[in-house]
């Protein structure tokens, strides 16, 4: 996007969304200096692939020459979804309050691999339908759970802006801790019916081409689960010219608060790897109320979550790796980091063609 779309189209945000941060556009001179510094360095040009456009990207999004990403942090949003009630999930409600200890416990999935990284995981609760406060996780609870949209809008405003602002400020205290980069992952069940159908609203697709199997449902159950999201998005109307009145009528309070997290990480121009399918539903969303954002943003993995493809599309997203993982916690974008790490040491540690005097390419 040339620089003057990119600032016009923050300033139309900073006007809808004046509780949004401002985020202006990537450094584009920063971007080129890395672009030309990296045929300077010992190999063939071009020969590191996207790992070479992935430290252009980390150098426009920092603005130096030498992006440092070494001290990541890892923040886990998780909350309830009322259409959880309509046997979506093939695990019951009470999971995402037992995944938050287990989070605390330091046993789940992104638990190893945030170790792998030297990061802290920040289990952020803003939306589980339990008894509070959850030992360990930090409570930026607004609502206990959404409603289930197949009857009401899922929140209120009010509550979407709240989420939203429990995302900024979780990316706020991890800057503030000295985080160079950012995790974000999610957790609650139903989630993958929430994101569905916003995903199916922004894009005007039927809910049947963006459903998957989420934590694990058989064929039948896909088809419950599509049928459900086609009532309620015949029964919410939401606009989807309209990415906060989608989120209103159909998210969820950690798909706010995963929103809320990467304007705030790109504000701080940290860097942020999105995850799996709710995550870049969640991104999508943030985008398109802040077009600025889009550039910010690292894609971490495709998840094997079939909507995933189709958001990733929507974004001009090309993501780092395709595991066939469909986990959510941040797992994917955790184990896409070190790539960006990778990318990062290239630009500081690799020699010159000239200080190995190594000869340059044949005229
Ligand atoms: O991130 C993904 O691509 C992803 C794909 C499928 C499932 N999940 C995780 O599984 C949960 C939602 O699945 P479900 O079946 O309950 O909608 C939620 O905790 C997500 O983090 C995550
Ligand atoms: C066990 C379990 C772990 C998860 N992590 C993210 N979503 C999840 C869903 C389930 C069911």
């Amino acid at each position: 996007m040339p620089p003057s779309a990119s600032s016009a189209a923050a300033s139309d945000s900073l006007a809808a969304y004046p509780w949004l941060p401002d985020i202006g556009p990537v450094d584009a001179a920063a971007a080129e200096r890395t672009r030309a510094y990296l045929d300077t360095l010992t190999k063939p040009p071009g020969s590191l692939g996207r790992l070479e456009a992935l430290a252009i990207q980390l150098s426009a999004i920092t603005g130096s020459a030498r992006p440092r990403v070494d001290s990541p942090a890892v923040v886990v949003f998780a909350a309830d979804h009322g259409v959880a009630a309509e046997g979506v999930s093939a695990f019951p409600q009470e999971v995402t309050a037992q995944m938050v200890a287990n989070f605390v416990q330091q046993g789940a999935a992104i638990n190893v691999f945030a170790r792998q990284l030297g990061a802290r995981v920040d289990v952020v609760d803003v939306g589980v339908a339990s008894p509070r406060p959850l030992p360990g996780a930090t409570d930026a609870r607004v609502r206990s759970g959404t409603a289930n949209m197949l009857h009401h809008d899922a929140m209120p405003l009010d509550d979407a802006r709240q989420a939203m602002q429990a995302g900024m400020a979780a990316v706020e205290r991890a800057v503030q801790a000295g985080a160079n980069g950012l995790i974000v992952g999610d957790m609650g069940i139903a989630n993958t019916t929430a994101s569905s159908a916003m995903l199916a609203a922004l894009l005007g697709v039927p809910a049947a081409q963006v459903v998957g199997a989420g934590t694990g449902i058989d064929s039948t159950q896909q088809a419950h689960k599509a049928a459900v999201i086609e009532r309620a998005l015949a029964n919410r109307q939401a606009n989807p010219d309209d990415p906060l009145e989608v989120l209103c009528k159909l998210g969820g309070l950690e798909i706010a608060a995963m929103a809320g997290a990467y304007l705030a990480a790109a504000a701080h121009r940290v860097p942020a790897v999105v995850d799996g399918f709710i995550a870049t539903v969640a991104a999508l969303t943030a985008c398109r109320m802040a077009p600025a954002l889009c550039d910010y943003l690292v894609f971490g993995h495709r998840s094997a979550e079939p909507g995933h493809v189709l958001a990733l599309e929507a974004l001009a997203a090309q993501p780092l790796l395709a595991l066939e993982m469909r986990l959510g916690e941040g797992s994917g974008a955790a184990l896409a980091y070190p790539l960006l790490q990778a990318a990062a040491a290239m630009l500081s540690d690799m020699a010159t063609f000239s200080q190995a005097r190594v000869s340059g390419k044949a005229p």
